[in-house]
């Protein structure tokens, strides 16, 4: 089954409405200058809804370790999300705070694609991200996709997840496109950027579960 991702929860309501649609993880946003953004007592508050059963994953961007650790701590973290980190950065951060490791990997072209190699052994799970474009402020969460070819015949050597641009309408066509195992949404199921929408977050778990 396709695992479904909710990132960039910040409200108790919309985190409640991931939940009850059967989201497998939930994603708190550890960035200032996100819209998305929460502080430490706000992933707290919002990690004691979520059920043991619900991964909880941090996303961070260039975050030192006093973040990483404060956050892990305040989330109930069971994974971190790294956003612009190399593959020496996300093996330390896996040995050094002993937590399941996602490297998001940006995508514009396929010798992007070819990066993932150097993640194997290094990270967790690769995310497969729209590259954002230059200047923008946010390295994800900014409803870009990429062209979803790019993954047509890569072999894939570890866990791996889809994100970028999808939304309940495209999200069944990306799961038969690509395969992918995980599909990880955030502008798609808001109705203003941080603005999460729970009908919209209903409707993208059902378009994955019923495709
Ligand atoms: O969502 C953010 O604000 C964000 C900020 C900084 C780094 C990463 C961020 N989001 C990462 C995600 O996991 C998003 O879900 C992913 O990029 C897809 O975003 P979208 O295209 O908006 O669905």
């Amino acid at each position: 089954m396709t695992q479904v991702k909710i990132c960039g929860l910040s409200e108790p309501a919309t985190l409640d409405a991931a939940v009850a649609a059967g989201a497998d993880y939930v994603g708190f946003v550890f960035f200032a200058k996100s819209p998305r953004n929460v502080s430490l007592e706000q992933a707290a508050a919002l990690a004691a809804r979520v059920p043991d059963r619900v991964g909880r994953v941090g996303v961070f961007v260039d975050a030192d370790e006093a973040l990483l650790g404060g956050a892990i701590h305040a989330g109930r973290l069971t994974a971190i999300q790294l956003h612009g980190a190399d593959p020496a950065q996300a093996a330390a951060a896996r040995r050094r705070l002993g937590i399941e490791v996602w490297a998001a990997l940006p995508v514009a072209t396929r010798a992007d694609i070819e990066r993932a190699g150097a993640f194997r052994g290094a990270a967790d799970r690769l995310l497969f991200d729209a590259k954002a474009p230059k200047g923008a402020d946010l390295p994800g969460g900014n409803a870009l996709r990429f062209d979803w070819r790019l993954l047509d015949g890569v072999a894939m050597t570890m866990p791996w997840g889809l994100a970028g641009g999808l939304d309940a309408g495209n999200v069944a066509e990306a799961c038969r496109a690509t395969g992918a195992p995980l599909v990880d949404v955030s502008s798609g199921v808001e109705d203003a950027p941080g603005i999460k929408s729970a009908d919209r977050i209903r409707a993208f778990v059902k378009a994955v579960r019923e495709r």
